[in-house]
């Protein structure tokens, strides 16, 4: 622990803010784990001064100091590095304060993931950050941008239906083996996934032994799917994307349809997807005939991703799963600061997931 200003056996000290959201307590308990970090802040704006195991028990005696509050000078003079595990329109507000404070900030929300403002506001419904900094954000996909981010200091980490849907669909995709004209995307997560805020859409009584659709042709994540795939083609591409809750904690699991160009065995596919990710640690391609299920990835930083090539259809059939907290939030978050610090990428996230 860093104290009135030296820092402690050269750790990188870390703050989080919304330390007190499912986001934040994942943060908390990866870096349990991580040889090179110190957690010198945890902040709450509701709660500062009283013990985070107050609202979260399991953290007695791992969190031993009291929540600060958002104040972004006295944060900087704690930390070096800031995590805003914090609601849209909060962090769009919060980041710029941050990053004039000296902080390198790594943001969990959507709110620099989108390169243009308006269609941010379309999407999202508050107002936009500066374009400045939308344009510094860089969008923390570590298989796809991972160079990119190295000993950058601000990190827009992507959402948790895109990085189960973007890395089932980039590699074939960019290799041109399906049309991304015709990409359908059946998504399913827990519940989790909306954050500890209550709701009544959360409510026990109305998500359990049920299964409902929701945010039709109006989810936000639309707009970072298609800004991505448009990224990789070079041109447009707009997607049909449905999301669903599910009576589970954690767990997203997205499934997808696309035409193929040509003639592919799963086999193929399958070596496609390897090569893509080969020397990736975090992304698992099952063998043909094999699909993942949301429970082999659970509590883990793995996105896990199994095929099936339909010759009476032409289509292709890509299952994608991630934990939503993990490889969807806090995990993927971690593996972003591991490669801005140049450390290895699986640093404090090597985490067998928990089975059953
Ligand atoms: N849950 C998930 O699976 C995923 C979430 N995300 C995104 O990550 C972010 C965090 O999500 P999650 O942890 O689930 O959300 P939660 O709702 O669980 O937590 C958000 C936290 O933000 C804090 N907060 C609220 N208002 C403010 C404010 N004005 N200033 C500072 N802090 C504030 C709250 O804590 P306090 O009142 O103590 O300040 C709250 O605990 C969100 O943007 C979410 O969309 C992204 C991917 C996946
Ligand atoms: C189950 C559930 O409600 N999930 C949320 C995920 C929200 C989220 O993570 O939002 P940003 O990535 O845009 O910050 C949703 O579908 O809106």
């Amino acid at each position: 622990m860093r104290i009135g200003g030296a820092r402690v056996n050269n750790k990188l000290r870390v703050a989080i803010v919304g330390s007190t959201g499912y986001g934040g307590v994942e943060l908390i308990r990866f870096f349990q784990n991580h040889p090179q970090v110190e957690i010198t802040s945890v902040i709450s704006s509701s709660s500062s001064g009283e013990s985070i195991a107050d609202g979260f028990p399991h953290l007695t005696e791992v969190i031993r100091r009291p929540l600060d509050g958002v104040d972004p000078a006295e944060i900087a003079t704690r930390a070096d590095l800031v995590f805003t595990a914090t609601p849209s329109g909060v962090s769009a507000k919060l980041v710029p304060s941050l990053l004039e404070a000296g902080l390198k900030v790594i943001d969990l929300s959507g709110d620099f993931r989108l390169k243009d403002g308006s269609v941010y506001e379309h999407w999202y419904k508050h107002p936009a950050p500066s374009a400045d900094l939308l344009e510094r954000a860089v969008y923390g996909m570590a298989e796809v941008y991972g160079d990119e981010v190295k000993g950058k200091d601000f990190i827009s980490n992507p959402g948790c239906y895109p990085t189960a849907t973007l890395l089932g669909l980039i590699p074939a995709v960019e290799a041109g083996w399906i049309d991304p004209s015709t990409i359908i995307i059946d998504a399913k997560s827990g519940v989790s996934g909306a954050g500890r805020g209550t709701s009544l859409t959360s409510h026990y009584a109305e998500m359990n032994e049920n299964f409902k659709a929701y945010k039709l042709n109006k989810h936000q994540h639309i707009p970072e799917i298609e800004q991505i795939l448009g990224n990789i083609t070079g041109s447009p591409v707009t997607v049909t994307f449905t999301t669903h809750l599910v009576p589970m904690t954690r767990g997203i699991m997205s499934t997808m349809y696309a035409k193929l160009t040509g003639e592919h065995s799963d086999r193929e596919i399958v070596d496609l997807y390897r090569k893509y990710y080969e020397n990736r640690p975090f992304v698992r391609v099952r063998e043909p005939g094999i699909w993942p299920s949301t429970k082999e990835v659970y509590g883990s930083n793995y996105c896990d991703i199994g095929f099936s090539v339909d010759p009476r259809t032409g289509r292709l059939t890509i299952i994608s799963v991630i934990d939503n907290l993990v490889k969807g939030a806090s995990g993927q978050a971690i593996q972003n600061m591991n490669l801005m610090m140049g450390w290895e990428e699986n640093l404090g996230l090597n985490m067998t997931p928990v089975y059953p």
